[in-house]
């Protein structure tokens, strides 16, 4: 699904006005109603203290607040006053609003104005939305910090007050939300880390923009669901045999660190890769066997660490390396090994990605199209600090169409930056993955698809998407945090079957 920026949404709703059709004032009834529904279905309070700015956002607040008086809520409505006249379609709610005169409205024309907030009352932002050009100061920001003064939860509409959609606000006054209910589609605002004091949980309202105008654009940034997805998953065949799915070559784990190679063996089997052999370190043979039988092992000639490759690489048809390996100067010397010489698709992760930042000329040994998936410090150690989320997404794509590469960039939404400029944020995972081992098994997953013949990119995105959904159902089951990357592992399958 495309990920539209805030002027797309704009021409969105113009085409749908233009194409459906209808008024853009019955569009935003339609959007008002929406998100009414979801208030008097989700909350209970004594009244409702409904923040409104003069363009479509404060249009939209209006519209709220007669229909939450309709649904025999207590409302009030406050408006920030400013010299601008406001938008015709706030104009048009302010006086349905003005002459149904059940509603009281205020104008917030200074600090005094601004109305004592009691802590059962809820808060509706429909300050500013989706046109904020510039970051808030005044007497908007005032009403913002009085709004997050509050012990009040608030509510934001499209977007919390403040807040840019497609870079980042840091420094900006924003209005903190407990929930925010946004129209269509996902904002990037929502899917960066830095943006988690303000968004609270977002909830999407379905107001039924044309079908047909994401087609007609192009944009940089989509999104990894379900759909794309599937449309990447090839189900096996009746009659297939274990040389359908591959070889893959897992070379991870040191002394201590054996759990590495053992989660991504387990994942990469659990992903359906026909054989799985991992090399690992002689101390780490027997837990190998023993935890993940299905596995064959390459035992390195050394009892602690991987220190060189005495095999044909060209035996695999994947290739995964770095979780839990370390970054001597033998696995230093094993990674160059391997660059120089990997015909095969190549995952690199963990300590493969701390040697290549150790040592920056191994970048250029990259073959097209290897899959690195860092966490944001293994980011930053290979390609620089970035000022802000938005800065390390664009870093992300600079490299990745720079060293002809893909970047998993991994978090709560992994970003899987393409070597053809393209991104992909994924929206499946959870908090409960946060503990050690988790990307171990994202790395075996996306070595398996690999190994299976899937191409880097389906690789990336489906293994991205699969690793946090397995994620989600583990999480489902046993609760975030009890989950341990083995338990993501076993809904490996689960995964597959909602696809
Ligand atoms: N499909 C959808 O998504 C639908 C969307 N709809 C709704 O429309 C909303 C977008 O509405 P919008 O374009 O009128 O912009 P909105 O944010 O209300 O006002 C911005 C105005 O404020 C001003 N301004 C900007 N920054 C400022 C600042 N820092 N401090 C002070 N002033 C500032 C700026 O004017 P300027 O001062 O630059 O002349 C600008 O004109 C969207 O979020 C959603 O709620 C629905 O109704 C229908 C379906
Ligand atoms: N809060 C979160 N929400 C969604 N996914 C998460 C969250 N925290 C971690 N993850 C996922 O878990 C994995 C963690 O990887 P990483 O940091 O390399 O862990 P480790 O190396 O300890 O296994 C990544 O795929 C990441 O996207
Ligand atoms: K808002």
């Amino acid at each position: 699904m495309k990920l539209l920026n805030a002027e797309q949404i704009r021409q969105w709703d113009a085409f749908t006005i233009k194409n459906e059709p209808l008024s853009s004032l019955e569009l935003m009834e339609r959007a008002a109603n929406a998100c009414a529904r979801w208030i008097v279905q989700n909350t209970l309070a004594e009244s409702y203290y409904i923040f409104c700015g003069k363009g479509n956002n404060g249009g939209d607040g209006l519209a709220i607040a007669r229909l939450l008086y309709n649904a025999n809520k207590k409302v009030a409505v406050y408006i920030l006053e400013s010299d601008a006249k406001g938008s015709d379609d706030y104009i048009s709610n302010f006086n349905i609003l003005h002459h149904l005169s059940a509603i009281p409205i205020f104008m917030i024309r200074g600090e005094r104005d601004l109305p004592e907030l009691p802590f059962n009352c809820i808060i509706i932002d429909a300050l500013f939305g989706t046109g904020l050009n510039r970051p808030l100061t005044g007497l908007a920001a005032k009403m913002v910090d009085h709004i997050n003064n509050s012990i009040a939860p608030a509510i934001a509409i499209d977007i919390p007050s403040g807040l840019f959609g497609d870079h980042s606000s840091a420094h900006n006054t924003i209005v903190k939300a407990r929930h925010t209910l946004s129209f269509q589609v996902l904002k990037t605002a929502f899917l960066v880390a830095e943006n988690e004091p303000w968004i609270g949980h977002v909830h999407i309202m379905d107001i039924n923009l044309h079908p047909a105008f994401p087609d007609e654009v192009s944009t940089p940034f989509s999104i990894i669901n379900k759909s794309l997805a599937s449309r990447e998953y090839r189900p096996r065949n009746a009659f297939a045999h274990k040389g359908n799915f591959g070889h893959a070559l897992l070379i991870a784990g040191s002394w201590g660190k054996a759990g590495a190679a053992v989660l991504c063996s387990r994942a990469c089997l659990r992903t359906g890769a026909g054989l799985v052999t991992a090399h690992v370190p002689q101390s780490g043979v027997t837990v190998l066997q023993t935890a993940v039988p299905e596995a064959m092992v390459f035992p390195d000639k050394e009892a602690e660490q991987v220190s060189g490759l005495n095999y044909d690489l060209n035996h695999f048809t994947a290739v995964g390396i770095g979780p839990g390996i370390g970054t001597g100067v033998k696995q230093q010397l094993l990674l160059k090994e391997l660059l120089e010489h990997i015909q095969r698709p190549l995952v690199l992760d963990a300590d493969a990605l701390n040697i290549l930042s150790e040592n920056k000329a191994l970048l250029n040994l990259l073959k097209p199209d290897t899959i690195l998936t860092p966490h944001p410090k293994e980011f930053a150690r290979l390609f620089g600090e970035a000022a802000d989320d938005f800065k390390r997404i664009e870093l992300a794509q600079t490299k990745a169409m720079e060293l002809s590469i893909f970047i998993v960039l991994k978090g709560h939404h992994s970003f899987v930056a393409c070597p053809d400029g393209t991104g992909y944020f994924n929206i499946t995972g959870n908090a409960g993955m946060a503990k050690g081992g988790s990307g171990d098994a994202l790395t075996g997953m996306v070595t398996s698809l690999l190994a299976q013949g899937y191409l880097p990119k389906e690789a990336a995105l489906l293994g991205v998407f699969l690793h946090g959904l397995a994620g989600d159902l583990a999480a489902a089951s046993g609760g975030m945090e009890a989950l341990l990357a083995s338990d993501l592992i076993d809904h490996i399958g689960n995964a597959f079957k909602q696809l």
